[in-house]
């Protein structure tokens, strides 16, 4: 899904924190997001996946403003991940049993992308008690679970164990590859940059910039 900004401006209390002119997020690349703190990167994250309100202008996705139900098409994930108070598999299988999936079609998803993140033996424990990289493979889990078109990311791998940041990376990429799901990913890791985006979108004080790294290898 192409994700368009156009005149896009957000303040807060009269501070503009996010003034965009145009942007295009291509659909089926991996965009990185960097900039100093305070710069509006996470602000911006918010307002493309429809959670919070802006002054003026336009995001449209393929052309289309957002609708309630392109919601489900689009899933944030926080830098703070929510879990609920309890199991991980009950906290994965969630947005399946929402979107009204039978219980076998939800045990395969939740078994697969059990597997993907290699978390199956947190299956059964309680998420609320998960350490710090449990639980953004736990949030990207259930992030992933329902196919999204549109994943996006606010620091997914800050403070995680470089064995962790391995599996995170190449289950966002192995998606992008093979399902042609959009990312955008704010990052204050340039390495991490590096290896995953294709497009690197530089904030400075609520305006933009993108560059396109030529040298980028698919993988
Ligand atoms: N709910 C809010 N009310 C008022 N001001 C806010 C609110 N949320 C963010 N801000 C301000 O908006 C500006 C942009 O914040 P934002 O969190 O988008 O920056 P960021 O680039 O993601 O920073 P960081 O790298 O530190 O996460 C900051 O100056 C911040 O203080």
């Amino acid at each position: 899904m192409d994700i368009e900004l156009t005149h896009l401006l957000k303040k807060y209390q009269n501070r503009v924190v996010v003034d965009i002119e145009k942007a295009v997020f291509k659909s089926g690349q991996i965009c990185g997001i960097i900039g100093a703190n305070g710069a509006g990167k996470t602000t911006l994250l918010k307002m493309i996946a429809g959670l919070e309100p802006y002054e003026r202008g336009t995001i449209c996705y393929d052309g289309k403003r957002l609708a309630d139900a392109d919601h489900r098409r689009i899933t944030y994930l926080s830098q703070t991940p929510y879990m609920m108070q309890t199991s991980v598999y009950n906290n994965i299988a969630y947005p399946l049993k929402i979107r009204g999936f039978i219980k076998s079609q939800i045990e395969n998803a939740v078994h697969a992308i059990l597997e993907e993140l290699q978390i199956e033996p947190l299956s059964d424990q309680l998420a609320t008690q998960l350490s710090g990289g449990e639980s953004q493979k736990v949030a990207l889990a259930r992030a992933l679970v329902f196919n999204p078109e549109v994943l996006l990311l606010d620091e997914p791998t800050a403070s995680i164990d470089q064995s962790t940041i391995k599996v995170i990376e190449s289950t966002i990429a192995k998606r992008n590859r093979e399902q042609s799901m959009t990312v955008i990913t704010i990052s204050h890791d340039l390495d991490q940059i590096e290896r995953m985006c294709k497009e690197i979108f530089v904030m400075e004080r609520g305006k933009n910039n993108v560059y396109s790294r030529g040298n980028h290898s698919e993988r």
